[in-house]
């Protein structure tokens, strides 16, 4: 009898010391989830930041998500303005009436710091330079299979360091290099469009086609990849890219994976088979770098840099795992923007016609018959104007992200450590404040003798981004966008499809939700 009374006694306080570590861990985690974001919160806020009622866990996600649903339903397809603000981001949009332009807002358990203030803007990153801009760790984790820890998402000394390292392969001589490769992919793309239209097909998706283009293009110019592996990886970054946006919609809810467990274990998985189809690459240039003289495109710079580390034994040397995450990096962010960019400009070259006869004959002038030189680039002057205003209106990257790494003090403002911050590039290209009346109209010609476009504050159009952290690859894009556009405009017109439904929607980029069908003719 003693003896079970023991035993019994012994399992009560088992249960008692369950029962205590529970509890402590459920402290903890609602210390971690709620009370320190709460605080960070009341911080934010004793600067006179606004923002909605934020609710345990989900935070502002479920009126997030209602909003984009009524803005969705409301939205006439058919119906073509270029005032897409209230359509890719109706939240912000309607939050943006009611607590101005600096904001604090909820992701799941997470407060971000909403600006779409260009001047508060400034402010910030006059203090804050590059190196000391941190990324959101809930993106850096929830985009992990997408970007690894390349360039886009490292932060402190090693983005320094691996900024340092790869500029050179974005140089004048290199970049020179890649226009035969952006010619000939251009051309291939073209004869399919001859063959498409003289065996009866007019309509042609354009998204489609020119996402390949530009996706062969990267893989060539800064990988060496043939156009058949290069369509392996593509696949399977469009296909992550779609399992990833599936999972985006609870980003800051705790465990938010286990939410929508296929999604997640479909995008880890595709992360980890461009991992192997890239590391194949990688080996393989490795092998045959010892024996040639080694290229200066993107992925040669890389593993010169980690070879000359290696035989030198220093610390910062490029392991493979880095050099992986890099090609990722690069593979998606130099192929899904411009690619973006140029189908934009089709889409209102199509609406503008006027605009596409003007390009027409700026290109007949400058390059006419003759073999595309990039000598040739600097005097296709109004395609510069069309491409910033087709950047303003349609800006690929609709956001830009950023983390405090250390209080902020803006004048008696502070932002503390640690504050998640988003950037609404997508209001300030279209905010009538800043550039006007007719802020919503396609007119390239306000960016010309400007390279602001008239916006009435320097930071109010930001298509690349801002300071130390700007868009590596701008200039590689620029080039390559002159040439696709270039090519395809001296071989077609075109005009828009009537199946054309005009809904510009977020998925990571700001992308045509149903791709863009454009019937072309050849010249
Ligand atoms: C229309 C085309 C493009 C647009 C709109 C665009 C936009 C941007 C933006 C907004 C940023 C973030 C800057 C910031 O955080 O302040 C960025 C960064 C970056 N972009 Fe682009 N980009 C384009 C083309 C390219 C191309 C062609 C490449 C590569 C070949 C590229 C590679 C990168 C990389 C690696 C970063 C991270 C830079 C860093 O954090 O140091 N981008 N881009």
């Amino acid at each position: 009898m003693r003896q079970h009374m023991q035993s019994h006694g012994g399992l009560s306080s088992i249960i008692a010391v369950l029962i205590l570590i529970l509890f402590m861990v459920l402290v903890r985690l609602l210390i971690a989830w709620w009370i320190l974001p709460l605080l960070a919160q009341r911080k934010l806020r004793k600067n006179g930041f606004g923002g909605p009622t934020p609710s345990f866990p989900l935070g502002n996600i479920m009126e997030m998500k209602k909003r984009s649903n009524v803005s969705e339903a409301s939205l006439s397809k058919h119906l073509i303005t270029h005032d897409i603000h209230s359509t890719v981001f109706p939240y912000f949009a309607e939050w943006q009436k009611l607590h101005g332009k600096v904001f604090i807002y909820w992701l799941g358990t997470k407060p971000f710091l909403y600006i779409a203030d260009p001047e508060f803007l400034k402010k910030t990153s006059v203090i804050v330079k590059g190196k000391n801009w941190g990324k959101p760790d809930v993106f850096k984790l929830d985009r992990k299979p997408m970007f690894g820890n390349g360039l886009l998402m490292t932060e402190g000394d090693e983005w320094v360091q691996r900024r340092h390292i790869i500029t050179p392969a974005f140089s004048p001589s290199n970049l020179k290099e890649m226009t035969n490769i952006m010619v000939e992919s251009t051309k291939r793309m073209l004869t399919k469009w001859v063959d498409l239209t003289s065996s009866g097909h007019a309509e042609v998706d354009v998204e489609c086609e020119i996402t390949a283009t530009a996706g062969d293009i990267i893989a060539q110019s800064s990988f060496g990849i043939s156009p058949q592996e290069c369509t392996k990886v593509l696949e399977k970054l469009r296909a992550l890219q779609v399992a990833l946006f599936k999972t985006n919609r609870h980003v800051g809810v705790p465990y938010n994976n286990f939410m929508y467990p296929k999604h997640t274990l479909e995008a880890k998985r595709l992360g980890n088979e461009i991992d192997d189809l890239l590391m194949a690459f990688i080996m393989e240039r490795r092998k045959s770098a010892h024996t040639r003289d080694e290229s200066r495109d993107l992925l040669g710079v890389l593993i010169q840099e980690s070879h000359v580390e290696d035989n030198k034994r220093q610390r910062e040397k490029l392991a493979t795992r880095e050099l992986v995450d890099e090609c990722k990096t690069f593979f998606f962010g130099g192929h899904e923007t411009t690619a973006l960019a140029l189908t934009w400009t089709l889409f209102l070259l199509a609406l503008y016609p006027e605009w596409q006869k003007q390009l027409r004959e700026e290109i007949e002038e400058v390059v006419g018959d003759k073999y595309f030189e990039v000598a040739m680039l600097a005097g296709l002057k109004k395609m510069g104007l069309v491409m910033n205003e087709v950047l303003r209106l349609y800006s690929p990257a609709p956001n830009v992200l950023r983390q405090a790494m250390g209080d902020i003090w803006v004048n008696d403002t502070i932002i503390p450590d640690g504050t998640n911050i988003w950037i609404d590039v997508v209001s300030m290209h279209h905010d009538p404040t800043l550039w006007g009346d007719d802020v919503n109209e396609f007119k390239p010609e306000r960016f010309n003798g400007d390279s602001q476009g008239g916006c009435k504050h320097k930071m109010g159009f930001l298509p690349f981004g801002f300071g130390g952290r700007m868009c590596i690859g701008r200039n590689l894009m620029m080039m390559e966008y002159k040439i696709v556009l270039s090519l395809v405009l001296s071989r077609f017109s075109f005009s828009l499809s009537p199946y054309y439904c005009h809904s510009p929607s977020i998925m990571l980029s700001l992308r045509p939700a149903c791709g863009l069908p454009l019937i072309v003719q050849p010249l």
